[in-house]
């Protein structure tokens, strides 16, 4: 079929609509018509070419809900018309990862995801006038249609509002479940989250909801603390632009953060800070930025004897974290989280239920809302003050 989709013919180089040819699902692939998508930092980091794994051309995008178009052969869990969000991080159920019990990662088809193509015949299901255009992530969702593995599908209610449970397909889940899944947060317990972005927010309110007793936000830009001075209910003053929605009640607060530390604000480093407001260092920190310097100091405001570090954000190619062995020696334990713990299609549809229930925020996260035809505005807003997720309306 002939649709429309934003191509990244080059790295950094602005994105370009074109008509594309979306090929038939083949067996075990399901084409989905695309909704809705949001733009995650991911996509940014792969189409700056900082990713290892970025290929070009290719079609980006990771976090979006649509309508299921057509299956392949073999192709029994969901159907045309059942409504659903693309998992980049897949569960086959088989394979020695998902029958683990102990990760969320599974193998099933990684190895064709991280090349950017499918499964069944290591082909692309895109081109653009004869010319094979990349997948990413096993998602492609900056395509009005795409093709994904059956296994990376997450089938939800029909009820559920796509313009918003977009969003369970990255970013929020990865904060919850980074503080429910891989930390287990206990209640009581001092969390400090590095980077207030989508994901950090989303780890203050796991973290809020798991009982923490202190959240102790840690980001570089003031406004952000100006904006939680106000008082509750407080709004995000964003820019002047006419497409920019004002979103209430978006302040880091609201999310559970109980207090705020700019390391430009202090002489000494963000660690020590920290381990001074903490009496030793925290219980549990996250690093939702991507900086490795960031990940050190995360690391090392944690107490003496438990204190867990879990990585969230992603660093560029040739990027290494480090710190003196001494810091795990003592007890300090440093893990890493990939979407937040969640087996993707088991779970997924169990957030949806959470936020139908009005369990977890999702609304709170959007800030704006665009068409497909102006992704690289939605790109640059993503470096504005303000930003949390851009939603794209794919057809209009
Ligand atoms: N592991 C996983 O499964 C997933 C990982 N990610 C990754 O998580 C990270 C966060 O994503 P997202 O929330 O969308 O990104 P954002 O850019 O929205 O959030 C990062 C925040 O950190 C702030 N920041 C930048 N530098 C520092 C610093 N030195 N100290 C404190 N704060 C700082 C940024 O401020 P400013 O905007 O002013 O720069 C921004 O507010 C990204 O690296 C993304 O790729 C995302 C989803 C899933
Ligand atoms: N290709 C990248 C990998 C970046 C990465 O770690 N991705 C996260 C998800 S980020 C979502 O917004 C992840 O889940 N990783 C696990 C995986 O299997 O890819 C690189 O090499 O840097
Ligand atoms: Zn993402
Ligand atoms: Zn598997």
């Amino acid at each position: 079929m002939a649709t429309q989709a934003a191509i990244a013919w080059e790295a950094n180089k602005p994105l370009s609509i074109e008509d594309v040819q979306v090929a038939p699902p083949q067996a075990g692939e399901v084409r989905i018509q695309i909704l809705f998508t949001a733009l995650c930092h991911t996509d940014a980091y792969t189409w700056s070419g900082k990713d290892p794994e970025g290929l070009f051309p290719c079609i980006l995008g990771h976090e979006a809900a649509g309508i299921v178009e057509s299956v392949g052969k073999g192709v029994t869990e969901v159907k045309p018309g059942d409504h659903v969000i693309p998992c980049y991080q897949a569960e086959c159920r088989e394979c020695k990862f998902c029958k683990s019990g102990k990760t969320n990662l599974c193998g099933k088809v990684r190895a064709a995801t991280g090349v950017g193509v499918m499964m069944t015949d290591r082909k692309s299901r895109f081109s653009v006038n004869g010319t094979p255009i990349y997948h990413f992530m096993g998602t492609s969702t900056f395509s009005q249609y795409t093709v994904v593995h059956d296994v990376s599908v997450a089938k939800i209610d029909l009820n559920a509002p796509l313009e918003k449970v977009c969003l369970l397909g990255c970013g929020v889940p990865t904060g919850l479940g980074a503080v429910w899944n891989t930390a287990k947060v206990e209640p009581g317990s001092i969390v400090a989250v590095f980077g207030l972005g989508t994901v950090g927010l989303a780890v203050a309110e796991g973290a809020k909801s798991a009982g923490a007793s202190r959240i102790i936000g840690v980001d570089i830009d003031s406004n952000k603390f100006d904006i939680v001075e106000r008082a509750f209910p407080s709004v995000f003053l964003l820019t002047s632009d006419k497409d920019v929605c004002l979103a209430d009640n978006v302040s880091a607060k609201n999310f559970g953060v109980t207090e705020f530390v700019n390391p430009k604000d202090h002489d000494k480093p963000i660690q020590q800070v920290i381990v001074d407001l903490t009496d030793g260092g925290v219980d549990y920190s996250f690093e939702c930025i991507g900086n490795v310097s960031v990940m050190r100091a995360a690391l090392e405001c944690c107490h003496k004897g438990w204190g867990t570090s879990v990585i969230v954000g992603v660093a560029a190619s040739g990027q290494e974290i480090s710190t003196r062995p001494f810091q795990l020696v003592t007890g300090r334990v440093w893990k890493g989280t990939a979407f937040g713990g969640f087996k993707s299609r088991s779970q997924v549809p169990w957030l949806v239920e959470k936020y139908m229930k009005k369990e977890i925020k999702v609304d709170e996260y959007i800030t704006h809302n665009l068409t497909l035809a102006e992704i690289n505005k939605a790109f640059d807003l993503m470096h504005e003050r303000g930003c949390l997720r851009c939603v794209l309306k794919m057809h209009t």
